[in-house]
């Protein structure tokens, strides 16, 4: 908030000439308010109650003269008051639209007609509520001191009466106005978070469905709605508090005077004196605190809430360095694989002396996941870490858990215990655009749309130019496709390609995306051997980490390490290491074995069942 206390006390002081006309035109609005009092009270006792008529509509046609003042005051306040608010309104849309339209500019972000559009509405917001506040402020503050001044014309005892209620109910106001400033900002929080949620929900929907992540976004979304719930009663509950202040610095000097008039009268204040007083309050005081109460309350907190985060919005950060996705440098790898393999259960590839340089990649800790309170946990405080340039190949019966762990690896499953990192981040709470910087995830059911191969290929990677996409799909083995389909402007459609044609346009696209993870979930199951092993081969040297959630023994032969789901613990081990110590990897090599001929190194001893 200090940004916008900056930013406030900054655009005054700049406008400080224009502030003082308004000032000016404001002490001429407030005449009435200075003198109601005053005049009834001299028109009462002088005139009215002394006999004298004459006299008595002489006192009120001078309240009508500073009641004719003060409205032609209340006009050019108005005009005043633009000439504060318009340059504010236009420095700032100046200031975001630039910030916007220069953060577009950044490799790796999109150019975003929308967010100017929709920072250009808010900048409309922010106007008219700071127009409001000052309105209300500055009428406070004359209504108030013209009043406070009458009365002490009038009769100090009666300006002492009046002013204790007041102050206190401007103390209740005040002490409550910081909570209604979080409360508020926790509102608009919570209704953008809901939004995010349920867009990023839709737009998915094809990738939560091929998750079967169904159940778990409902409830995510389901969360949101309720926490928008109850901010929305949370903002409710703070307006008893506006109302509390109202009664205390409003109506309660009312009725203190009510109740001290026999005590004033004979403390020598004059009936008209009391009645004056009477009319500084009910029609000056309270109105004035009234509309500060409830213009603070709800267009300032409004102010504050909506300008602190356009200022957020306005700081452009430019996005993380893209890695370079097509032709990766030819560089080895900068971490080696651990020799051997940590025993089951333990951290594999990032632990002290394993090799590890710098953050992992990925780092699972303590991951506990299951479908539902009573289901079997799919994985039970389960550690792996994998290096940079790892490429790990997961594999294990149908319904073991392997594609439960990569959901989880991508952040699409969120687990019940533990933590998931991806080069330091952790997934919980990571909004979708962080998550698709940082990791793809490529399931069995290839995702295609009705649109050009371009549009499809660039749809994790908007500004790649045709060199890019060409090279992409000559690296992942797409090349005959593409000059089959007609080049990268043919419009294709999810209808007209096979099982295996639309793999491999996914797998292209998941290759052009920025992110260093790349989970392959089943996803090269309808290739041929070759294209399979060309995309895993264009995978494994392209920078980051590689996981294959492999349905061959030939995706597991080419990683460098494998994750074989083997009972109730995954074992991750080279294959050799594991056709010694799994006997789930033994048996699933065995039935792999006769589709690919393995190396005789790699064939499974004919051993009894190792623990
Ligand atoms: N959405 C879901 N709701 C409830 N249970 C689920 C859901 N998805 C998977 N499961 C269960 O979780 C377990 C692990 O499933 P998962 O799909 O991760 O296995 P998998 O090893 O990938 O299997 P496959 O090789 O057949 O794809 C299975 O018992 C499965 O029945």
């Amino acid at each position: 908030m200090t940004g916008v206390r900056r930013l406030t006390w900054q655009v005054l002081v700049d406008r400080r000439a224009a502030l003082t006309r308004l000032a000016g035109w404001s002490v001429a609005e407030s005449l009435p308010a200075l003198l109601s009092g005053y005049l009834t009270a001299r028109a009462v006792d002088d005139g009215f109650l002394a006999g004298r008529f004459g006299t008595g509509l002489a006192w009120l046609a001078g309240l009508a003269v500073a009641i004719a003042v003060g409205a032609w005051g209340t006009g050019r306040v108005y005009r005043s008051l633009g000439a504060v608010v318009e340059p504010f309104r236009d420095d700032l849309t100046t200031r975001l639209v630039r910030s916007t339209l220069v953060g577009a500019g950044y490799p790796g972000s999109r150019s975003d007609s929308t967010a100017v559009a929709r920072l250009t509405h808010q900048v409309e917001v922010v106007r008219d509520t700071f127009g409001g506040l000052l309105m209300v402020v500055r009428g406070f503050l004359f209504a108030a001191g013209a009043a406070l001044l009458g009365l002490l014309a009038l009769a100090p005892v009666v300006a002492a009466l009046v002013a204790g209620p007041l102050l206190a109910g401007l103390v209740v106001f005040g002490t409550a106005l910081p909570a209604m400033v979080r409360h508020q900002r926790d509102l608009v929080v919570a209704g953008e978070e809901f939004a995010r949620s349920a867009g990023a929900a839709l737009a998915a929907h094809r990738d939560v469905v091929a998750a079967r992540a169904g159940e778990r976004i409902v409830g995510q979304v389901g969360r949101r709605v309720a926490a928008q719930a109850t901010a929305e009663r949370t903002v409710s509950r703070m307006a008893a508090l506006r109302s509390l202040s109202l009664g205390v610095g409003g109506w309660s000097p009312v009725a203190v005077l009510l109740l001290a008039a026999p005590w004033l009268v004979r403390q020598g204040v004059t009936a008209g004196a009391v009645l004056g007083a009477l009319i500084y309050v009910s029609t000056g005081l309270r109105p004035a605190l009234h509309a500060l109460v409830h213009g603070v309350g709800g267009g300032g907190l409004r102010y504050v809430v909506t300008l602190d985060r356009l200022l957020g919005a306005a700081q452009v950060t430019p996005p993380p360095a893209r890695t370079p996705q097509v032709a990766p440098p030819a560089v080895a790898p900068q971490v080696a694989p651990p020799a051997v393999a940590a025993p089951a259960g333990q951290p594999v590839g990032g632990g002290p002396g394993t090799g590890t340089v710098g953050r992992p990649a990925v780092r699972l800790r303590g991951l506990t996941f299951r479908y539902g309170n009573r289901a079997r946990a799919v994985l039970d405080r389960f550690d792996l870490d994998l290096a940079e340039g790892d490429h790990l190949a997961v594999v294990g019966p149908s319904g073991a858990g392997k594609s439960t762990l990569a959901a989880l690896m991508a952040g699409l499953l969120q687990p019940e215990q533990g933590t998931v990192r991806l080069t330091g981040v952790p997934t919980a709470g990571a909004s979708p655009t962080v998550l698709a910087r940082l990791r793809v995830l490529v399931p069995q059911e290839a995702y295609v749309f009705t649109a050009s191969l371009a549009d499809n290929l660039r749809y994790l990677h908007p500004e790649a130019d045709e060199r890019t996409l060409l090279a992409a799909l000559d690296v992942v083995g797409g090349g005959p496709l593409a000059a089959r389909l007609g080049g990268l402007s043919a419009r294709i459609t999810p209808g007209g390609l096979s099982a295996g044609e639309r793999q491999v346009i996914a797998a292209t696209r998941a290759y052009l995306s920025p992110a260093r993870l790349v989970l392959l979930d089943e996803a090269t199951c309808h290739l041929d051997p070759a294209t399979e092993a060309q995309v895993e081969r264009a995978f494994a040297d392209r920078p980051g980490a590689l996981v294959v959630v492999a349905h061959r023994i030939s995706s597991a032969l080419r990683a460098r390490r494998v994750l074989v789901f083997d009972g109730d613990r995954p074992v991750t081990g080279t294959h050799d290491e594991l056709l010694t110590r799994s006997a789930t990897y033994r048996e699933l090599a065995g039935y792999w074995d006769r589709d690919i001929p393995v190396p005789e190194r790699h064939r499974p001893a004919p051993a009894t069942p190792l623990p």
